[in-house]
């Protein structure tokens, strides 16, 4: 029996970007066809087929196309070429207020919405309390949307699609809107349709959301389809990329402070870190939860530091910090150094979750400033044999009585 609910056959999507910048450029340009439009293709090539019952991400950075492939399996927009087939009833959640008419009330879009569902006055009739009740507006309904708030928008949106009984649902990050109480309740009801075998397909930027909600993940790159497994495969790849991207930021950053430092009178660097490495580099950089992590390296100083700190952080290929710390901080006084001075950092038995991570040193004179900063100087992975999520590593052991 083939369970395809939702299949993409070689999707190509182009949008025509008009480049006129002013209303006079564009009545003067009216005429002249071509001349000011630019194309561009937001999917290239996509083919995808999802199974009856799955939980799909689709992941990728800003602009490569995930909201489109999503409203290409939602049908609200057409493929330049390819083929969209989509099995069953789709309810959509995309950007704020989509399928909303702002003028009239809560209470005549969830009508007006429903119908284009596909349900009738009186299936909508028997779901209507149970919608307004899910969103909690119940005060606002008969209120125009165009008053809403943002989270109020989505409560009634969430509260639509979820009530007229979809085969498919399509989520498009609008859940980051809501607060946190109703994200949870929005969590608890995208489960129960899972549980009911109910197809969803997420368009999300949280790891920690598609590796809870999803079993499978698809990760965009320029509207090209690159990789396609699990949500942990998935974030890997997309941290990968990340991380390439934000080392040419940050030298492309440190570039600029170079040319500025040469063209004004600021003051030149009192000394520099060098030669950062991790005793893991000659192990392809993979360690395993408990290990202990050691970072060497140089300082090159161009003055003496009498009153300093060292200091090392870990962070996640999406800039988020799982540790950091200074000699500071840990009530170490370091002696008085110059000219060239090794140092190791050890943080022993970190007991860290699987993941890519780097690691930032800098060195602070007396006041606290920054004698230098290496940022995201090196890289390690962890991997685990099994599968927990967030930042730290435990083995739990867990025991139910009968
Ligand atoms: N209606 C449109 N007209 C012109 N260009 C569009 C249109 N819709 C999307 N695009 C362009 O297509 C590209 C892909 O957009 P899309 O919204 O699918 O990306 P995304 O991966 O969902 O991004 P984000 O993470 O920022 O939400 C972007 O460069 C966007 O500017």
């Amino acid at each position: 029996m083939d369970t395809t609910v939702v299949s993409v056959e070689n999707v190509w999507k182009r949008f025509v970007i008009r480049k006129d910048k002013s209303l006079k450029e564009r009545v003067v340009n009216a005429r002249r066809s071509h001349a000011h439009k630019e194309e561009f293709w937001a999917l290239g090539d996509v083919s995808l087929a999802i199974d009856s019952g799955i939980s799909v991400g689709l992941v990728g950075a800003n602009g490569s196309g995930k909201s489109t492939l999503l409203k290409a399996i939602g049908g609200i927009v057409q493929p330049t070429s390819g083929q969209v087939r989509v099995r069953g009833r789709v309810a959509a959640l995309l950007e704020l207020g989509a399928g909303f008419h702002p003028d009239l009330t809560g209470r005549e879009n969830v009508y007006l919405n429903a119908s284009i569902l596909g349900l009738t006055q009186a299936e909508t009739d028997r779901h209507f309390d149970e919608i307004v009740t899910f969103s909690g507006i119940e005060k606002f309904i008969d209120t125009q949307v165009k008053f809403y708030s943002s989270g109020m928008y989505v409560r009634l949106a969430f509260g639509i699609a979820v009530h007229v009984d979809p085969d498919i649902l399509l989520v498009d990050e609008v859940l980051a809107v809501g607060d946190e109480p109703f994200q949870r309740k929005c969590m608890e009801k995208i489960r129960q349709f899972q549980h009911e075998g109910r197809t969803i397909v997420l368009v999300s930027h949280s790891a920690e959301q598609v590796s809870e909600v999803c079993q499978r993940a698809v990760v965009l790159e320029h509207g090209r389809l690159v990789a396609d497994g699990t949500p942990q495969e998935a974030f890997r790849r997309l941290r990968q990329d990340y991380e390439v991207r934000i080392q040419e930021d940050i030298q492309e950053q440190e570039a600029s402070e170079a040319s500025h430092v040469a063209t004004t009178m600021a003051p030149a660097r009192r000394g520099r870190i060098t030669e950062v490495r991790l005793s893991h580099d000659s192990d392809g950089r993979i360690m395993r939860p408990g290990e202990d992590l050691r970072i060497e390296g140089m300082l090159e100083l161009t003055d003496p530091l009498e009153d300093w700190a060292l200091a090392a952080s870990i962070e996640t290929p999406l800039s988020q910090l799982v540790f950091g710390t200074d000699t500071r901080l840990l009530g170490q006084h370091l002696p008085p150094v110059s000219g060239t001075v090794p140092f190791a950092i050890t943080l022993p038995r970190l007991e860290i979750a699987a993941g890519d991570y780097a690691v930032n040193v800098a060195v602070r004179d007396s006041s606290g400033r920054d004698v230098d900063r290496a940022a995201r100087v090196a890289r390690f992975s962890v991997e685990t044999r099994g599968h927990t999520v967030g930042y730290i590593h435990t083995a739990p052991e867990i025991t139910v009585r009968s």
